[in-house]
């Protein structure tokens, strides 16, 4: 392709995150090849070529790297045969940001027992069950309230708060159901009450580690619904916050952006998870900052320089997501959206809709960070998922 660089990367996941990296490295003249389970994921249709496979599938995994050669693997979800991949990091593939991380990250056992055993740093206190009758000894051990979680799965999907013992059947029933792979494995954690979540958007380049300022969440069934930046915290909690990002974030390695995800309590900071990659809550960086965190996974990954992030304005985004199950859709109300001032809408471009799947994005700037929640809440109210 003309005008292009010789590099080429290769997304492995091609939502709605995915869909901004290719953007980005097709502004640096990168060729983007966008990989995921369906036809037609957004990334897809931004990228130069695309295929279909079972990422969780490690000879069909190998066989299209060995096929594209790609430059870069970027993996863009967790559920991937990340065995395959760090023997593809062993044969000389760059995996981004490294297979290890991808590995560790894609169940929730690795990276809690780094985090808590090895690096020792505060996490509730958990327990591992492959049956339901090793979740009621677990939950006898954890206590009440606790939460549930299978231990592959994202935005949520299969966890829920187990209130009381007799609610166990009934979370390890929503674990098996939602859970990505087919494991049964799940995880069971103390319930922190925490007074707020944040995501440490971490940069590991060649200019050293930064940090981006935090972003503040609110989450429903496990999924975040909202998420602001800058979230106000003390100038220790945030020496705290980029302490625990830097251990962890060192200990995985590699070049690129992770989100450290963790709970501000009145007795400190917990280490909850981490992406290897830019993060669902950091998609409020689209009109925050003078670089996205995709930008900014790009250009680290690409080896090129990240002397300074810039904090333009506060903001804030909003989710809009679909309630029933359609393959034909479309989402309304973007215009009326747009009459509230510096409001800017994503539109992801799923080929279907699911019950609670995201479907879009709506991002507001404002002098004050109150005022960005204030307005993204007024311009999301204006957009509906219609089922056609
Ligand atoms: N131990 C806990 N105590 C209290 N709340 C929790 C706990 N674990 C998770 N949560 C809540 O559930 C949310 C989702 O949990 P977690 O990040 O582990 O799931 P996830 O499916 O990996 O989400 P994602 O992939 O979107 O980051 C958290 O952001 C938090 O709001
Ligand atoms: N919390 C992780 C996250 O937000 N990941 C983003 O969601 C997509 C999957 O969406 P889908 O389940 O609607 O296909 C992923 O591909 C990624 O972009
Ligand atoms: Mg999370």
């Amino acid at each position: 392709m003309s005008g292009l660089q010789s590099k080429t990367i290769m997304m492995l996941g091609s939502g709605e995150l995915g869909k901004e990296v290719v953007l980005e490295a097709q502004r640096l003249g990168v060729k983007t090849i966008a990989v995921d389970r369906y036809e037609n994921a957004p990334a897809m249709q931004v990228a130069h070529s695309s295929h279909v496979i079972n990422m969780l599938d490690g000879p069909a995994l190998r066989a299209l790297i060995e096929q594209e050669k790609p430059d870069y693997i970027i993996p863009e979800i967790e559920a991937i045969a990340t065995e395959t991949l760090i023997e593809l990091e062993k044969e000389g593939f760059n995996v981004v940001p490294t297979a290890k991380a991808t590995n560790l990250t894609m169940d929730r056992e690795g990276i809690r027992r780094l985090a808590s055993e090895t690096l020792g740093l505060p996490t509730a206190k958990y327990e591992f069950a492959d049956t339901l009758e090793e979740l009621k000894e677990a939950v006898q051990k954890i206590g009440t309230p606790c939460v549930v979680k299978p231990i592959m799965s994202s935005s949520g999907k299969g966890q829920s708060v187990c209130r009381s013992f007799d609610e166990v059947e009934l979370s390890w029933n929503a674990a098996m159901e939602g859970g990505r792979a087919k494991k049964t494995r799940v995880i069971v954690e103390e319930f922190i009450a925490f007074e707020s979540e944040i995501t440490l958007l971490t940069v590991r380049s060649v200019s050293g580690t930064s940090y981006c300022a935090p972003i503040g969440h609110i989450q429903q069934d496990g999924d975040y619904i909202e998420s602001w930046q800058p979230h106000n915290m003390t100038e220790a909690h945030i020496a705290e916050a980029e302490d625990i990002a830097k251990k962890i974030t060192d200990s995985l390695g590699g070049y690129g952006l992770f989100g450290v995800e963790l709970f501000i309590t009145s007795d400190g900071i917990y280490f909850s998870e981490v992406s290897p990659r830019p993060h669902d809550t950091g998609m409020v960086t689209m009109v925050t900052q003078d670089l996205s965190e995709f930008a900014i996974h790009i250009r680290a990954i690409l080896g090129y320089p990240i002397p300074a992030i810039r904090l333009f304005s506060p903001g804030a985004s909003r989710t809009v997501k679909a309630w029933e199950e359609h393959s034909s859709y479309t989402v309304s109300g973007v215009e009326k959206a747009l009459e509230t001032p510096d409001t800017q809408v994503r539109v992801f471009g799923k080929p279907e809709t699911k019950a609670g799947r995201r479907m879009a994005v709506v991002l507001n700037a404002a002098d004050k960070v109150e005022k960005a929640r204030q307005r993204a809440e007024e311009a999301v109210s204006a957009i509906s998922v219609e089922y056609n």
